[in-house]
């Protein structure tokens, strides 16, 4: 039964997974940004484009289009390939050549330039500290060259040296201040992550034996349930409940028998799959889900699991403890719901202890415990 290339079910693996569904909903939220920020690009570059083919500025216009034809491709494109990367990657370059290309032709009455203050705080935005950062020092360094070299063939006009210079200046500032923002946003972000993701961790682990926690396990089993209903795929579980457990504490102390409720709970945990679900249900009780496992081989395991409780040495302190469990095993097929399926494995326990215990139930006979019998 003991296997090692399961998927892993452990309650890490499965915090994990939830963190990674919000880093994937937040990565989502950049992307819709991004999405409707070219919608209305698309609309105002059209809108400015018809208005300069009005004021007979032909050029300007048609460059206008173009950008709007390229903002549409993009946005066609992700429609249908789903590439975030690319469409991120896509839509900043175009919005950087966009603005590089109003601050080369002054746009409407020279202001072109002042269409980069937005530059910054999206790149950071989109790209993350570190890529928009360097996207950012270049456009500096390219309306750098813009404002120097007028000369150039890109370039068709000029700016006054003062407006040059404060532009830079302003520019350079609107990058700084949008770097510390951008970084405190994320370092904020993460950090709630973080807490979020040991804040889960415990909500799910008992704190005794590092097992999953009865919340944990009631989700697991509603999930594992809802897979069952749709997939038709079965479980089984396995109620365990240590045999007189109340003496072990008065016999030889409490914090014996947290021990022993600790090493018990390692050898459940060495003797189940990836897959399976091993968890402190309360007190001296263990509850185990067992996926895609018939009852004839849930009924197996916790016979194994009985005779290995029975066979291995607990010790606190140099003392030997002995100690046994009984089990109620029961599988999902004819059960409508879980509690009924619980209550199963509940009524199957009681009927393990007042048949004398050390045994399960429904019982079977195997070559450790040749003498039960169903
Ligand atoms: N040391 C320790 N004891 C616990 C813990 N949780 C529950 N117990 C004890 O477990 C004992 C359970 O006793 P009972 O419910 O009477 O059951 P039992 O003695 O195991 O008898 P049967 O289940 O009928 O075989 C109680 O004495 C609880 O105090 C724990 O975390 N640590």
């Amino acid at each position: 039964m003991t296997q090692t290339n399961d998927p892993s079910n452990s309650i890490q693996e499965r915090v994990n997974s939830r963190i990674i569904a919000v880093k994937e909903r937040d990565d989502q939220r950049v992307i819709n940004v991004a999405r409707y920020l070219s919608i209305g690009a698309l609309f105002f570059l059209l809108l400015i484009g018809l208005k300069s083919h009005f004021s007979e500025h032909h050029f300007h216009g048609n460059m206008l289009f173009l950008f709007a034809g390229v903002v549409l491709v993009n946005l066609i494109n992700y429609h249908f390939q789903q590439n975030k990367r690319f469409y991120q990657n896509a839509f900043i370059s175009m919005v950087g050549v966009l603005f590089l290309y109003l601050t080369a032709s002054g746009g409407e009455s020279n202001t072109g330039p002042l269409w980069f203050y937005v530059f910054p705080p999206l790149g950071f935005y989109i790209l993350g500290i570190k890529y928009g950062l360097i996207l950012s020092i270049g456009a500096i360094f390219a309306v750098m060259i813009i404002f120097f070299f007028p000369a150039l063939p890109i370039v068709s006009t000029e700016y006054d040296p003062d407006f040059q210079i404060r532009f830079i200046a302003t520019l350079s500032f609107v990058t700084a201040c949008a770097y510390v923002l951008d970084d405190a946003r994320r370092t904020a972000k993460n950090e709630l992550i973080d807490m979020a993701t040991l804040y889960e961790y415990a909500a799910r682990t008992d704190e005794l034996t590092s097992l999953s926690n009865r919340r944990d396990m009631k989700e697991c089993l509603e999930k594992e349930f809802y897979r069952h209903q749709r997939s038709n795929s079965y479980f089984s579980i396995i109620l365990m409940d240590i045999d007189h457990f109340k003496n072990i504490n008065d016999t030889y102390g409490h914090d014996a028998g947290d021990a022993v409720l600790k090493e018990f709970s390692n050898l459940l945990k060495g003797l189940s799959r990836k897959i399976d679900v091993v968890s402190r249900w309360g007190g001296e009780e263990f509850l185990m889900l067992l996926p895609d496992t018939s009852l004839l081989q849930a009924l197996t395991l916790a016979e194994r699991l009985r005779a290995a409780v029975e066979e291995h040495t607990f010790t606190y302190k140099f003392k030997t403890i002995p100690m046994t469990m009984s089990a109620g095993v029961c599988t999902v097929s004819q059960h409508e719901d879980i509690n009924k399926l619980l209550k199963q494995a509940d009524i199957n326990l009681y009927e393990a202890k007042t048949k004398g215990r050390n045994r399960i139930e429904p019982a079977v006979k195997s070559a450790t415990n040749p003498k039960v019998l169903s």
